[in-house]
Protein backbone atom coordinates (compact mmCIF):
# COMPACT_ATOMS: atom_id res chain seq x y z
CA UNK A 1 0.00 0.00 0.00
CA UNK A 2 0.89 3.41 -0.92
CA UNK A 3 -0.64 6.25 1.61
CA UNK A 4 -0.27 9.30 0.19
CA UNK A 5 0.24 12.18 2.72
CA UNK A 6 0.54 15.63 3.30
CA UNK A 7 1.35 18.06 6.01
CA UNK A 8 -0.10 21.46 6.43
CA UNK A 9 2.19 23.65 9.36
CA UNK A 10 5.23 21.54 7.93
CA UNK A 11 7.61 24.67 9.49
CA UNK A 12 6.24 24.23 12.83
CA UNK A 13 7.46 21.99 15.66
CA UNK A 14 4.39 19.02 15.15
CA UNK A 15 4.91 19.48 11.39
CA UNK A 16 8.63 18.41 11.42
CA UNK A 17 7.97 15.96 13.61
CA UNK A 18 5.01 14.14 11.17
CA UNK A 19 7.35 15.02 8.71
CA UNK A 20 10.81 13.07 10.84
CA UNK A 21 8.56 10.22 11.54
CA UNK A 22 6.98 9.53 7.85
CA UNK A 23 10.10 9.73 6.49
CA UNK A 24 10.66 6.24 7.40
CA UNK A 25 7.06 4.89 7.48
CA UNK A 26 7.38 2.54 4.98
CA UNK A 27 4.27 2.67 3.52
CA UNK A 28 4.28 6.65 2.89
CA UNK A 29 4.85 8.64 0.01
CA UNK A 30 4.84 12.48 0.93
CA UNK A 31 3.09 14.97 -0.78
CA UNK A 32 2.44 18.94 -0.32
CA UNK A 33 3.94 20.44 2.65
CA UNK A 34 2.02 23.79 3.36
CA UNK A 35 3.10 26.73 5.75
CA UNK A 36 1.49 30.23 6.77
CA UNK A 37 4.30 32.90 6.64
CA UNK A 38 6.86 31.33 5.64
CA UNK A 39 5.28 29.71 2.51
CA UNK A 40 7.85 29.92 -0.30
CA UNK A 41 10.67 29.22 2.05
CA UNK A 42 12.92 25.76 1.85
CA UNK A 43 11.91 23.34 4.34
CA UNK A 44 15.72 22.75 5.24
CA UNK A 45 15.67 26.41 6.69
CA UNK A 46 13.11 25.20 9.51
CA UNK A 47 14.39 21.49 10.15
CA UNK A 48 17.67 21.08 8.88
CA UNK A 49 17.39 17.72 10.32
CA UNK A 50 14.69 16.81 7.50
CA UNK A 51 17.52 16.03 5.18
CA UNK A 52 15.83 14.07 2.27
CA UNK A 53 12.85 16.98 1.99
CA UNK A 54 15.63 20.01 2.65
CA UNK A 55 14.87 21.36 -0.93
CA UNK A 56 11.18 21.10 -0.97
CA UNK A 57 9.47 24.41 -1.21
CA UNK A 58 6.51 24.95 1.10
CA UNK A 59 3.15 26.40 -0.18
CA UNK A 60 0.60 28.34 0.96
CA UNK A 61 -2.03 26.34 3.29
CA UNK A 62 -5.14 26.02 0.73
CA UNK A 63 -7.07 23.45 0.31
CA UNK A 64 -6.50 23.08 -3.87
CA UNK A 65 -2.41 22.36 -2.57
CA UNK A 66 -3.88 20.04 0.19
CA UNK A 67 -6.45 18.12 -2.11
CA UNK A 68 -5.56 14.59 -4.41
CA UNK A 69 -3.97 12.95 -1.02
CA UNK A 70 -5.06 9.97 0.96
CA UNK A 71 -4.49 11.64 4.28
CA UNK A 72 -4.10 15.14 5.37
CA UNK A 73 -2.14 15.96 8.31
CA UNK A 74 -3.29 19.52 9.71
CA UNK A 75 0.04 20.74 12.75
CA UNK A 76 -1.84 24.35 12.44
CA UNK A 77 -2.67 26.77 15.31
CA UNK A 78 -5.97 26.05 16.86
CA UNK A 79 -8.90 27.23 15.27
CA UNK A 80 -7.88 27.05 11.40
CA UNK A 81 -8.41 23.15 10.59
CA UNK A 82 -12.62 23.27 10.25
CA UNK A 83 -12.84 25.09 7.33
CA UNK A 84 -10.15 23.71 5.52
CA UNK A 85 -11.59 20.01 6.84
CA UNK A 86 -14.93 20.89 4.81
CA UNK A 87 -13.09 22.32 1.76
CA UNK A 88 -11.14 18.96 1.74
CA UNK A 89 -14.56 16.73 1.62
CA UNK A 90 -14.92 12.91 2.31
CA UNK A 91 -11.89 12.34 -0.32
CA UNK A 92 -9.24 13.01 2.05
CA UNK A 93 -8.53 11.48 6.07
CA UNK A 94 -8.11 14.35 7.89
CA UNK A 95 -6.04 14.25 10.89
CA UNK A 96 -5.61 17.35 12.81
CA UNK A 97 -3.39 17.93 15.49
CA UNK A 98 -5.18 20.74 17.00
CA UNK A 99 -7.63 21.38 19.56
CA UNK A 100 -10.58 22.20 17.42
CA UNK A 101 -11.99 18.65 17.02
CA UNK A 102 -11.14 17.34 20.83
CA UNK A 103 -14.13 18.49 23.36
CA UNK A 104 -17.74 16.93 22.69
CA UNK A 105 -19.36 19.77 24.73
CA UNK A 106 -20.33 22.94 22.62
CA UNK A 107 -20.29 25.20 26.22
CA UNK A 108 -16.69 23.72 26.90
CA UNK A 109 -15.38 24.52 23.64
CA UNK A 110 -17.21 28.51 23.77
CA UNK A 111 -15.74 28.99 27.36
CA UNK A 112 -11.98 27.38 26.54
CA UNK A 113 -11.69 28.91 22.23
CA UNK A 114 -14.64 30.54 22.22
CA UNK A 115 -16.83 30.79 18.90
CA UNK A 116 -18.69 28.13 17.22
CA UNK A 117 -17.98 24.60 18.04
CA UNK A 118 -16.14 23.11 15.06
CA UNK A 119 -17.98 19.66 16.19
CA UNK A 120 -16.35 16.26 17.50
CA UNK A 121 -14.30 14.06 16.02
CA UNK A 122 -12.99 10.59 16.68
CA UNK A 123 -10.40 11.23 19.57
CA UNK A 124 -6.64 9.79 18.98
CA UNK A 125 -5.63 7.96 21.88
CA UNK A 126 -6.39 4.67 20.48
CA UNK A 127 -5.48 3.00 23.78
CA UNK A 128 -8.45 4.70 25.51
CA UNK A 129 -11.15 1.89 26.04
CA UNK A 130 -13.19 1.82 22.89
CA UNK A 131 -11.24 4.10 21.20
CA UNK A 132 -8.85 2.23 18.75
CA UNK A 133 -12.59 0.57 17.37
CA UNK A 134 -13.52 4.31 16.52
CA UNK A 135 -10.26 5.29 15.08
CA UNK A 136 -10.01 2.30 12.45
CA UNK A 137 -11.47 3.23 9.40
CA UNK A 138 -11.91 6.55 10.60
CA UNK A 139 -12.17 9.58 7.98
CA UNK A 140 -11.20 12.06 10.41
CA UNK A 141 -9.22 11.93 14.16
CA UNK A 142 -8.82 14.70 16.28
CA UNK A 143 -4.96 14.41 17.84
CA UNK A 144 -4.82 14.59 21.34
CA UNK A 145 -3.32 17.75 23.37
CA UNK A 146 0.35 17.09 24.47
CA UNK A 147 -0.42 16.89 28.39
CA UNK A 148 -3.83 14.77 28.17
CA UNK A 149 -2.01 12.02 26.33
CA UNK A 150 0.24 11.36 29.03
CA UNK A 151 -1.84 12.36 31.72
CA UNK A 152 -5.42 10.48 30.56
CA UNK A 153 -3.46 7.41 30.11
CA UNK A 154 -1.81 7.46 33.55
CA UNK A 155 -5.09 7.74 35.29
CA UNK A 156 -7.77 5.98 33.16
CA UNK A 157 -6.78 2.44 34.44
CA UNK A 158 -7.22 3.59 37.85
CA UNK A 159 -10.44 5.31 37.37
CA UNK A 160 -12.04 2.92 35.08
CA UNK A 161 -11.50 -0.20 37.77
CA UNK A 162 -13.08 1.64 40.48
CA UNK A 163 -9.45 2.21 42.33
CA UNK A 164 -9.82 5.81 43.02
CA UNK A 165 -11.87 8.35 43.76
CA UNK A 166 -12.87 11.00 41.18
CA UNK A 167 -10.45 13.51 42.24
CA UNK A 168 -7.54 13.67 40.36
CA UNK A 169 -4.40 16.05 40.52
CA UNK A 170 -2.08 16.06 37.86
CA UNK A 171 1.54 18.32 37.96
CA UNK A 172 3.26 18.01 34.40
CA UNK A 173 6.80 19.58 33.74
CA UNK A 174 7.01 20.23 30.31
CA UNK A 175 9.72 21.25 27.91
CA UNK A 176 9.52 24.28 25.56
CA UNK A 177 8.50 22.62 22.75
CA UNK A 178 5.09 22.46 23.55
CA UNK A 179 4.59 25.94 23.00
CA UNK A 180 5.42 25.73 19.49
CA UNK A 181 8.34 27.52 17.30
CA UNK A 182 6.50 31.13 17.47
CA UNK A 183 9.02 33.71 18.90
CA UNK A 184 7.19 34.57 23.00
CA UNK A 185 9.16 36.74 25.16
CA UNK A 186 8.97 33.86 28.22
CA UNK A 187 10.37 31.45 26.16
CA UNK A 188 13.78 33.34 25.49
CA UNK A 189 16.45 31.31 26.39
CA UNK A 190 17.44 33.66 29.12
CA UNK A 191 13.62 33.28 30.58
CA UNK A 192 13.62 29.40 30.58
CA UNK A 193 17.15 28.31 31.25
CA UNK A 194 18.08 27.70 34.67
CA UNK A 195 14.69 27.74 35.54
CA UNK A 196 11.28 26.13 36.18
CA UNK A 197 8.06 27.69 36.46
CA UNK A 198 4.28 27.24 36.78
CA UNK A 199 1.46 28.75 34.39
CA UNK A 200 -2.29 28.23 33.73
CA UNK A 201 -2.66 27.94 37.50
CA UNK A 202 -6.01 27.15 39.51
CA UNK A 203 -7.47 25.43 36.62
CA UNK A 204 -6.98 28.13 34.32
CA UNK A 205 -5.41 25.35 31.60
CA UNK A 206 -7.53 24.72 28.48
CA UNK A 207 -6.13 21.01 28.90
CA UNK A 208 -8.53 20.92 31.57
CA UNK A 209 -11.63 20.15 30.15
CA UNK A 210 -9.84 17.33 27.90
CA UNK A 211 -8.43 15.62 30.83
CA UNK A 212 -12.04 15.58 32.62
CA UNK A 213 -13.78 14.44 29.46
CA UNK A 214 -11.47 11.56 28.93
CA UNK A 215 -10.97 10.63 32.49
CA UNK A 216 -15.23 11.50 33.12
CA UNK A 217 -15.73 9.04 30.65
CA UNK A 218 -14.27 5.97 31.55
CA UNK A 219 -15.13 6.22 35.35
CA UNK A 220 -19.42 6.86 34.41
CA UNK A 221 -18.88 9.65 37.11
CA UNK A 222 -17.65 13.49 36.79
CA UNK A 223 -13.91 13.64 37.59
CA UNK A 224 -12.57 16.70 39.34
CA UNK A 225 -9.53 17.67 38.16
CA UNK A 226 -6.57 20.02 39.45
CA UNK A 227 -4.17 20.37 36.34
CA UNK A 228 -0.65 22.35 37.07
CA UNK A 229 1.98 22.32 34.33
CA UNK A 230 5.32 23.75 34.76
CA UNK A 231 7.65 24.83 32.34
CA UNK A 232 11.49 23.32 32.18
CA UNK A 233 14.34 24.53 31.17
CA UNK A 234 14.24 21.06 28.57
CA UNK A 235 13.14 21.32 24.55
CA UNK A 236 11.55 18.01 24.81
CA UNK A 237 9.25 15.97 26.92
CA UNK A 238 6.11 15.57 30.14
CA UNK A 239 6.78 13.98 33.30
CA UNK A 240 3.52 14.34 34.67
CA UNK A 241 2.69 13.58 38.39
CA UNK A 242 -0.61 12.28 38.46
CA UNK A 243 -2.78 10.91 41.52
CA UNK A 244 -5.89 10.67 43.35
CA UNK A 245 -7.46 8.89 46.37
CA UNK A 246 -7.27 5.39 46.57
CA UNK A 247 -10.73 3.64 47.56
CA UNK A 248 -11.29 2.11 50.84
CA UNK A 249 -8.96 -1.71 50.84
CA UNK A 250 -6.93 -0.88 47.60
CA UNK A 251 -3.69 -1.88 47.75
CA UNK A 252 -0.48 -1.97 45.75
CA UNK A 253 -1.21 -5.03 44.28
CA UNK A 254 -4.51 -4.32 43.14
CA UNK A 255 -3.67 -1.21 41.87
CA UNK A 256 -0.37 -3.05 39.54
CA UNK A 257 -2.10 -5.46 38.66
CA UNK A 258 -5.05 -3.12 37.28
CA UNK A 259 -2.10 -1.10 35.43
CA UNK A 260 -0.65 -4.16 34.04
CA UNK A 261 -4.02 -5.46 32.72
CA UNK A 262 -4.48 -2.60 30.55
CA UNK A 263 -1.09 -1.68 28.79
CA UNK A 264 0.03 -5.47 29.37
CA UNK A 265 -0.72 -6.01 25.21
CA UNK A 266 -0.03 -2.67 24.51
CA UNK A 267 3.46 -1.93 21.87
CA UNK A 268 3.00 1.79 23.24
CA UNK A 269 2.78 1.47 26.49
CA UNK A 270 4.93 0.46 29.22
CA UNK A 271 4.32 0.03 33.07
CA UNK A 272 8.30 -0.43 34.14
CA UNK A 273 9.51 -2.73 36.31
CA UNK A 274 8.77 -2.14 39.91
CA UNK A 275 11.47 0.24 41.09
CA UNK A 276 11.77 2.07 37.72
CA UNK A 277 10.69 5.34 37.80
CA UNK A 278 9.73 7.33 34.03
CA UNK A 279 12.38 9.75 32.85
CA UNK A 280 11.76 11.82 29.91
CA UNK A 281 14.92 10.92 28.17
CA UNK A 282 13.91 7.27 27.84
CA UNK A 283 11.22 8.66 25.54
CA UNK A 284 12.40 10.94 23.74
CA UNK A 285 11.86 10.30 19.75
CA UNK A 286 9.98 7.13 20.49
CA UNK A 287 6.05 6.83 20.10
CA UNK A 288 6.06 5.63 23.77
CA UNK A 289 4.59 6.46 27.35
CA UNK A 290 6.37 4.91 30.36
CA UNK A 291 4.58 4.97 33.43
CA UNK A 292 5.09 3.47 36.81
CA UNK A 293 2.83 4.15 40.16
CA UNK A 294 3.27 3.51 44.13
CA UNK A 295 0.48 3.84 46.60
CA UNK A 296 1.36 6.25 49.75
CA UNK A 297 -0.50 4.41 52.59
CA UNK A 298 -0.40 8.12 54.68
CA UNK A 299 -1.44 9.74 52.33
CA UNK A 300 -4.20 7.56 51.18
CA UNK A 301 -3.32 8.37 47.57
CA UNK A 302 -2.43 6.58 44.41
CA UNK A 303 0.40 7.92 42.71
CA UNK A 304 0.93 7.60 38.93
CA UNK A 305 3.97 9.24 37.31
CA UNK A 306 4.06 9.34 33.48
CA UNK A 307 6.81 10.26 30.99
CA UNK A 308 6.10 10.89 27.06
CA UNK A 309 8.12 12.69 24.46
CA UNK A 310 5.56 15.43 23.61
CA UNK A 311 6.10 15.56 20.00
CA UNK A 312 6.36 12.40 19.22
CA UNK A 313 3.67 10.34 21.77
CA UNK A 314 2.38 13.58 22.63
CA UNK A 315 1.74 14.70 18.80
CA UNK A 316 2.89 13.25 15.95
CA UNK A 317 3.61 9.85 16.91
CA UNK A 318 0.46 9.58 18.23
CA UNK A 319 -1.41 11.13 14.53
CA UNK A 320 0.82 8.49 12.66
CA UNK A 321 -0.69 5.70 15.06
CA UNK A 322 -4.34 6.80 14.34
CA UNK A 323 -3.05 7.41 10.63
CA UNK A 324 -1.92 3.53 10.62
CA UNK A 325 -5.78 2.48 12.44
CA UNK A 326 -7.54 5.13 10.15
CA UNK A 327 -6.32 3.45 6.64
CA UNK A 328 -5.71 -0.20 7.87
CA UNK A 329 -2.33 -0.62 8.27
CA UNK A 330 -1.14 -2.50 11.63
CA UNK A 331 -1.09 0.45 14.51
CA UNK A 332 2.99 -0.07 15.14
CA UNK A 333 4.16 0.45 11.58
CA UNK A 334 6.73 2.92 10.97
CA UNK A 335 6.55 4.09 14.19
CA UNK A 336 9.73 4.02 16.92
CA UNK A 337 9.19 2.32 20.11
CA UNK A 338 12.93 3.01 21.59
CA UNK A 339 13.38 6.63 22.63
CA UNK A 340 17.39 8.66 22.40
CA UNK A 341 18.48 8.54 25.84
CA UNK A 342 20.59 10.40 27.55
N1 LIG B 1 4.14 21.40 20.06
C1 LIG B 1 3.51 20.41 20.68
O1 LIG B 1 4.09 19.72 21.55
C2 LIG B 1 2.10 20.10 20.35
C3 LIG B 1 1.38 20.80 19.40
N2 LIG B 1 0.07 20.46 19.15
C4 LIG B 1 -0.72 21.23 18.20
O2 LIG B 1 -0.20 21.15 16.88
C5 LIG B 1 -0.47 22.36 16.19
C6 LIG B 1 0.86 22.93 15.68
O3 LIG B 1 1.66 23.21 16.82
P1 LIG B 1 3.21 23.54 16.74
O4 LIG B 1 3.81 22.80 15.62
O5 LIG B 1 3.73 23.38 18.10
O6 LIG B 1 3.15 25.10 16.36
P2 LIG B 1 4.24 25.95 15.56
O7 LIG B 1 3.98 27.35 15.92
O8 LIG B 1 5.59 25.38 15.77
O9 LIG B 1 3.84 25.71 14.02
C7 LIG B 1 2.64 26.22 13.48
C8 LIG B 1 2.56 25.92 12.01
O10 LIG B 1 1.35 26.45 11.48
C9 LIG B 1 1.66 27.39 10.43
N3 LIG B 1 0.73 28.50 10.50
C10 LIG B 1 0.66 29.47 11.47
N4 LIG B 1 -0.33 30.34 11.18
C11 LIG B 1 -0.87 29.93 10.01
C12 LIG B 1 -1.92 30.42 9.19
N5 LIG B 1 -2.62 31.51 9.51
N6 LIG B 1 -2.22 29.75 8.05
C13 LIG B 1 -1.51 28.66 7.69
N7 LIG B 1 -0.50 28.14 8.43
C14 LIG B 1 -0.19 28.78 9.56
C15 LIG B 1 3.07 27.83 10.71
O11 LIG B 1 3.64 28.29 9.49
P3 LIG B 1 4.69 29.52 9.46
O12 LIG B 1 6.01 28.95 9.84
O13 LIG B 1 4.63 29.94 8.04
O14 LIG B 1 4.19 30.55 10.41
C16 LIG B 1 3.70 26.53 11.19
O15 LIG B 1 3.99 25.70 10.10
C17 LIG B 1 -1.16 23.30 17.17
O16 LIG B 1 -2.57 23.24 17.00
C18 LIG B 1 -0.75 22.73 18.50
O17 LIG B 1 -1.64 23.04 19.50
C19 LIG B 1 -0.52 19.41 19.78
C20 LIG B 1 0.13 18.70 20.72
C21 LIG B 1 1.48 19.00 21.10
C1 LIG C 1 4.97 24.63 27.00
C2 LIG C 1 3.61 24.93 26.44
O1 LIG C 1 3.23 26.07 26.32
N1 LIG C 1 2.86 23.88 26.10
C3 LIG C 1 1.58 24.02 25.49
C4 LIG C 1 1.09 22.65 25.13
C5 LIG C 1 0.06 22.71 24.09
C6 LIG C 1 -0.18 21.39 23.42
O2 LIG C 1 0.64 20.56 23.35
O3 LIG C 1 -1.27 21.02 22.91
P1 LIG C 1 -2.37 21.79 22.08
O4 LIG C 1 -1.90 23.19 21.83
O5 LIG C 1 -2.50 21.03 20.83
O6 LIG C 1 -3.61 21.73 22.88
C7 LIG C 1 0.58 24.70 26.42
O7 LIG C 1 0.65 24.52 27.63
O8 LIG C 1 -0.35 25.34 25.89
Amino acid sequence: MTVRVAVAGASGYAGGELLRLLLSHPEVEIGALTAGGNAGTRLGQHHPNLMPLADRVLADTTAAELAGHDVVFLALPHGHSAAIAAELGDDAIVIDCGADHRLNDPTDWARWYGGEHPGTWPYGIPELPGARDRLRGSRRVAVPGCFPTVSSLALVPALAAGLVEPDAVVVAVTGTSGAGRALKPHLLSAEVMGSASVYGVGGAHRHTPELIQNLSSVAGEPVKVSFTPVLAPMSRGILATCSAPLREGVDADAARKAYLDAYGDEPFVHVLPEGHWPQTSATLGANTVHLQLAVDPDAGRLIIVGAEDNLTKGTAGGAVQCMNLAVGLPETTGLPLVGVAP
